[in-house]
C-alpha cells in the first residue's frame, strides 16, 4: 500500500479534450460546471451572445475560456453543447455548423426536440444527439448555474434514424458522468410527454396567476399551495412563450385532455364519492413521484480530485490533507471509471480549497476547485 501516488503514471485522460458550451446561462452554465467539477473535459470554452455573460461566467469559474463568436477555433472541440434559448438554437446551430469537427459529439438542451433534430439533419451535423435535461428553475442566467441542478435528473436523449450509434453512446456517457439519468426516446414522443408534464403546467400557472391579478385581496391570501402551483410563471416570459409555441401541436392536445379533466372534476363536485376517489388517485400519483435527490454539499467550497485507478489513492488524498491540517467536511465519489475516477471533497472555506489544491498538486493529483 503506497501512501503517495505513483508520479510516473499519468492521471486518467478526461472524457473530452475541449468542450464548448454555447449559451452559458442557467442550463449551459450548469453543464459547464459539471464538466469542470467532474473533470470530464480538459478545458471548457463558453460561447455566448452576451459579453457580460461571458465575463461573469469566467469570473465565477464556470468556464476556463470564453469566445464571443464562432470560428475556426471550434474545430478543436470534441464536445459542443447548444444551450441557448429555444428560438436561438436553430440559427446558432447554422452559425456553428461550418466549423464543427465531424468527429465532435454535438448535443443541445432545448425543451422541445422535433424541430432541432430536423434542423441538425438538414444542416448535415452527423454527430448530433438532441437532449433535454428534465431539471431547471424559474431563475435563469449563469449566476444561478450549479452542477448539482443536473444531478439525478432524468435527461432525455432523442436520436433519429440517422443518429450514429457511437454518438448516442457518447451522449449517454456524458449524461451519466454529469450525474444524470439518460432516457432515450424519439423526438415526437418526447414532445408529446413534455407537453403534459412541463408545458401544460406552465399554461395552467399562467391561467391561475391571471385570475389572482384581478383582485389584490387574492394575492394577499395566496399561500403555499398557490405559490407551489404557480412557481414556473416566474420564469423568463419570452423563453417560456417560445417553448410552448414551439410545441403547440402537442400542447393543444394536452390542453384538450386537461379541459376534460376539469369538466369531470366540476361534475364530481355534485358526486362527493366520485370526487373522493379522484382525490385519492391524485394523492397516490403525487406521493409516488420519484424524489430527485440533489447533492447537499456546499457549492462554493468543493474540490474535485481525479483519482487514478490504483490502490489507496483515496487514502493518499485524505492522509496528505489530514497531515496539513485541512478538515474534510464531506466526501463524495463522483465517478468510477476503468481508467480512474473522481472524488469531491467538501471543505470549510475558500482558503482551505486553495490550500488543499496546492498540497494535492504537489502530491501529483489533478484537482479542480471552486472556493
Ligand atoms: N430554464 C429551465 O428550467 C430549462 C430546463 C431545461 C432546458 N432548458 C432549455 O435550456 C436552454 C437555455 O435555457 P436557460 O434557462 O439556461 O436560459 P438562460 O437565459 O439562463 O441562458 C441562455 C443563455 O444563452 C445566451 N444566448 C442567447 N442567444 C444566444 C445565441 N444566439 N448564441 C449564444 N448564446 C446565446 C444568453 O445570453 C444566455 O446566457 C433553452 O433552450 C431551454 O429550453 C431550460
Ligand atoms: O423549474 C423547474 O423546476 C423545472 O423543472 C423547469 C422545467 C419544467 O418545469 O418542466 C421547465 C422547462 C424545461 O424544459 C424543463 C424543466
Amino acid at each position: 500500500m503506497t501512501a503517495r501516488p505513483d508520479r510516473a503514471a499519468p492521471p486518467a485522460p478526461p472524457l473530452f479534450d475541449t468542450a464548448v458550451v454555447a449559451g452559458v446561462g442557467l442550463i449551459g452554465g450548469s453543464v459547464a460546471l459539471g464538466l469542470r467539477q467532474r473533470l470530464l473535459a480538459r478545458r471548457v470554452i463558453g460561447l455566448d451572445a452576451s459579453m457580460d455573460v461571458l465575463r461573469e461566467a469566467e469570473a465565477l469559474g464556470v468556464v476556463d475560456e470564453v469566445r464571443a463568436a464562432p470560428g475556426e477555433w471550434l474545430r478543436g472541440a470534441d464536445l459542443v453543447v447548444l444551450a441557448a434559448p429555444m428560438r436561438a438554437l436553430a440559427p446558432l446551430a447554422a452559425d456553428l455548423a461550418p466549423y464543427l469537427n465531424p468527429a465532435a459529439l454535438v448535443t443541445d438542451v432545448g425543451s422541445v426536440k422535433a424541430g432541432i433534430a430536423a434542423e441538425m439533419e438538414r444542416l448535415g451535423v452527423r454527430g448530433f444527439v438532441a437532449g433535454h435535461p428534465m431539471a431547471g428553475s424559474e431563475r435563469g442566467g449563469v449566476t444561478h448555474a450549479r452542477a448539482a441542478l443536473l444531478e439525478n435528473a432524468v435527461w432525455v436523449l432523442t436520436p433519429t434514424d440517422h443518429t450514429p450509434l457511437t454518438a448516442l453512446s457518447r451522449a449517454r456517457t456524458l449524461v451519466e458522468e454529469l450525474g444524470a439519468a439518460p432516457m432515450v426516446m424519439p423526438p415526437d414522443a418526447h414532445d408529446a410527454l413534455v407537453a403534459t408534464v412541463s408545458h401544460l403546467p406552465y399554461l395552467a400557472s399562467l391561467a391561475l396567476t391571471h385570475m389572482v391579478a384581478r383582485d389584490e385581496r387574492l394575492s394577499l391570501l395566496a399561500a403555499g399551495g398557490f405559490r407551489d402551483l404557480t412557481r414556473v410563471a416566474s420564469g423568463d416570459p419570452r423563453m417560456s412563450r417560445d417553448m410552448v409555441v414551439e410545441n403547440r401541436a402537442a400542447l393543444k392536445d394536452a390542453l384538450g385532455r386537461f379541459r376534460r379533466q376539469l369538466e369531470r372534476l366540476e361534475a364530481d363536485l355534485d358526486e362527493p364519492e366520485e370526487l373522493l376517489a379522484a382525490a385519492a388517485e391524485g394523492k397516490r400519483t403525487r406521493d409516488s413521484l420519484p424524489v430527485v435527490r440533489r447533492s447537499l454539499l456546499p457549492q462554493r467550497h468543493d474540490l474535485v480530485v481525479a483519482v487514478p485507478d490504483r490502490p489507496n489513492q483515496i487514502g493518499a488524498v485524505t492522509q496528505a490533507l489530514g497531515a496539513a491540517g485541512v478538515n474534510i467536511k464531506d466526501i463524495e465519489v463522483l465517478a468510477i471509471r476503468e481508467d480512474g475516477g473522481a472524488i469531491r471533497l467538501g471543505l470549510e472555506s475558500p482558503d482551505d480549497v486553495t490550500h488543499a489544491a496546492s498540497i494535492l498538486n504537489a502530491a501529483g493529483f489533478e484537482v479542480r476547485g471552486r472556493g
